[in-house]
């Protein structure tokens, strides 16, 4: 049978009445690294660094967040080195590099250094909010799962702020995705999610896109390796500061990479 297993919890927020302590585990010595890539952030990195320092400390959590940012023009490292003042070394880990290199080669450069035994990827801008991440946590514990996806297509998910075109293009390339590669899970292009870090050592490694569509291509392999995959509904919100990098570029390398992986996987 295979172990490749998906289950969707009806509500992220229904867990809020629980105990909050080390979400229900006191002997717990996870330590969960935040992957946060930004590009012109500047403005929303404090607020997502202070809801997610918020977040783990009120859960009694370990973590970490190790920024990578790509040399942003509008001075996101500036503010960075400001925030890991702030919130001390341990707490923030910087792993700038010296151009927009793509947003899936981020995510490999960022867990290079990572400690944590838990890796949990999301959108620097808001998007994914971590006051999600303990139903993250709490579902990944259900049944010890390998990686934990946020879906915003199944119920109780949702995306707000965006004009058809872009709902239509998220639809398109999930909808494409499934069609040619069936993966088994609702939302292929989402990035707000939690992995073992060994499990994505090796799903990072059998690898090879760079862009945006590296969120899809990883659900592909996970499911290739047979890794138990489990889902939580999220809600987007698109972002109030700054602009989203998805052009054009992007949505010709998804097309290409998905084309690659339906011809070779
Ligand atoms: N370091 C680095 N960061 C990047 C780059 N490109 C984007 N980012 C960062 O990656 C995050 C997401 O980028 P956005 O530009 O805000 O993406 P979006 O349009 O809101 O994207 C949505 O759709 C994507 C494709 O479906 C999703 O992958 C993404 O999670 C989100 O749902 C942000 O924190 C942004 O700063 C890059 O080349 N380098
Ligand atoms: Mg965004």
């Amino acid at each position: 049978m295979s172990r490749f297993h998906v289950s969707i919890t009806p509500d992220p927020d229904s867990a809020a009445g629980r105990p909050r302590s080390h979400l229900d585990m006191p002997s717990s010595h996870n330590k969960y690294s935040v992957l946060l890539p930004t590009y012109n952030e500047r403005d929303n990195l404090p607020i997502i660094t202070w809801l997610l320092a918020k977040t783990f400390r009120e859960h009694g959590l370990d973590y970490e967040i190790i920024i990578i940012d790509d040399n942003s023009p509008d001075g996101t490292l500036e503010v960075a080195k400001q925030l890991q003042r702030v919130y001390g070394e341990n707490h923030i880990v910087l792993r700038p590099r010296a151009g927009k290199l793509g947003l899936g080669t981020a995510y490999v450069h960022g867990i290079q250094n990572a400690t944590g035994n838990f890796i949990i990827i999301m959108d620097a801008d808001m998007s994914h909010h971590p006051k999600a991440i303990p139903a993250f946590i709490r579902k990944q514990k259900e049944r010890d799962y390998d990686i934990v996806t946020g879906t915003r297509y199944t119920a109780g998910g949702g995306v707000y702020g965006w004009d058809l075109r872009r709902k239509l293009t998220s639809r398109g390339a999930n909808f494409i995705a499934d069609l040619l590669l069936s993966p088994g899970v609702s939302d292929l292009t989402g990035s707000f999610r939690l992995y073992k870090k060994d499990v994505l050592h090796q799903i990072i490694n059998a690898t090879v896109s760079k862009g945006y569509v590296f969120q899809m291509e990883m659900m592909v392999r996970a499911k290739q390796f047979n890794y138990t995959v489990a889902e939580v509904p999220i809600t987007f919100v698109d972002r109030v500061y700054g602009e989203s990098k998805l052009g054009a570029n992007e949505i010709a390398g998804y097309l290409k990479g998905l084309w690659t992986l339906f011809t070779s996987v």
